[in-house]
């Protein structure tokens, strides 16, 4: 199975990594990517085929779309004929079936891309990502599991009924990372302002989140009931939890996620009308 990446950032970097630990050939793996630089380190660091935007496209069964929503319009437009009758997942998020289907002239007389939408996620580079997937019109049922065994070797998938649910997906595990990594950042900051050094917060702040998540994933226990375990009534978690509450934290993060979702919405209609 030949698949080529058109973008070759940051996302198409975490896919790239975990497949190739997960036995993917380097040789089946290209990429498409207009900055030089960018394209000797995919080369350096996986191996893979990298190629000019005016190179031919190399020889592949699938195309992953994993340029920004932005640029997508126009990656699509200028690929349509070389897309038609292929396997073509898109990661963008936001980005409408309809507007993708457009943009491809899924009316093309030798057949249509066979679309699906995926909603990946960076932890894809250690194959611990999550991501959300949906089967568009034309895909076969041989898509879907290609797809799947894609996604499968770099972490989990959840496949959706409604195109819509990938927007939410998109707020939860998508972006979700990005709130985790905010979370990691305070708490290194916090050790800081307690007089630790660098290192020593990273120690403190890094193992203390991995041995949570460790204990979360093995638990039988849910999160509330583990955060009640180490919430001694009038003791220092609960003076801990209770600013936080005053604060706002937990509002916060449910209005960060309702927010990210909204801009999924707002970046399709932005990028799917009058293009
Ligand atoms: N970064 C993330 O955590 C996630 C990103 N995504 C989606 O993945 C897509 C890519 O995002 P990132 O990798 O973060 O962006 P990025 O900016 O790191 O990568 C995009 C790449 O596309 C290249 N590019 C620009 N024009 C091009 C063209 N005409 N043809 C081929 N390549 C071109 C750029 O040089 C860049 O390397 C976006 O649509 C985003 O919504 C989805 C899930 C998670
Ligand atoms: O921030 C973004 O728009 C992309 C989609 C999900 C994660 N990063």
């Amino acid at each position: 199975m030949s698949i080529v990446f058109i973008g070759g950032g940051n996302m198409a970097t975490a896919m790239l990594g975990g497949m190739l630990q997960q036995g993917f050939a380097a040789n089946e793996l290209h990429v498409v990517e207009p900055d030089a630089a960018r394209r000797e380190q995919l080369q350096t660091d996986f191996g893979v085929g990298a190629w000019a935007l005016d190179d031919p496209l190399p020889d592949c069964d699938i195309v992953i779309l994993a340029v920004k929503p932005q640029q997508l319009a126009a990656v699509a437009k200028a690929r349509a004929a070389e897309l038609a009758g292929r396997l073509v997942i898109s990661i963008a998020a936001g980005i409408r079936m309809a507007d993708l289907q457009r943009w491809l002239k899924c009316e093309a007389p030798n057949g249509p891309a066979r679309l699906v939408r995926v909603m990946p996620n960076t932890p894809a580079l250690v194959r611990a990502g999550v991501s959300g997937a949906w089967l568009g019109p034309h895909a076969l049922a041989e898509d879907q599991a290609q797809v799947d065994r894609i996604l499968r070797s770099v972490g989990s998938v959840v496949w959706v009924e409604e195109e819509t649910r990938l927007d939410a997906i998109t707020a939860i595990s998508g972006s979700g990372p990005a709130y985790v990594f905010h979370f990691i950042e305070s708490l290194c900051q916090a050790a800081e302002l307690q007089g630790f050094d660098a290192a020593t917060a990273r120690q403190l702040a890094y193992g203390t989140f991995e041995g949570a998540v460790r204990l979360a994933l093995d638990s039988h226990d849910d999160a509330a009931t583990l955060r009640e375990k180490v919430t001694s009534k009038g003791g220092t978690t609960a003076a801990a939890l209770n600013k936080m509450a005053e604060l706002g934290v937990q509002a916060a993060i449910v209005a960060g996620a309702q927010a990210a979702r909204a801009r999924a919405t707002e970046l399709a209609d932005e990028l799917g009308r009058d293009s």
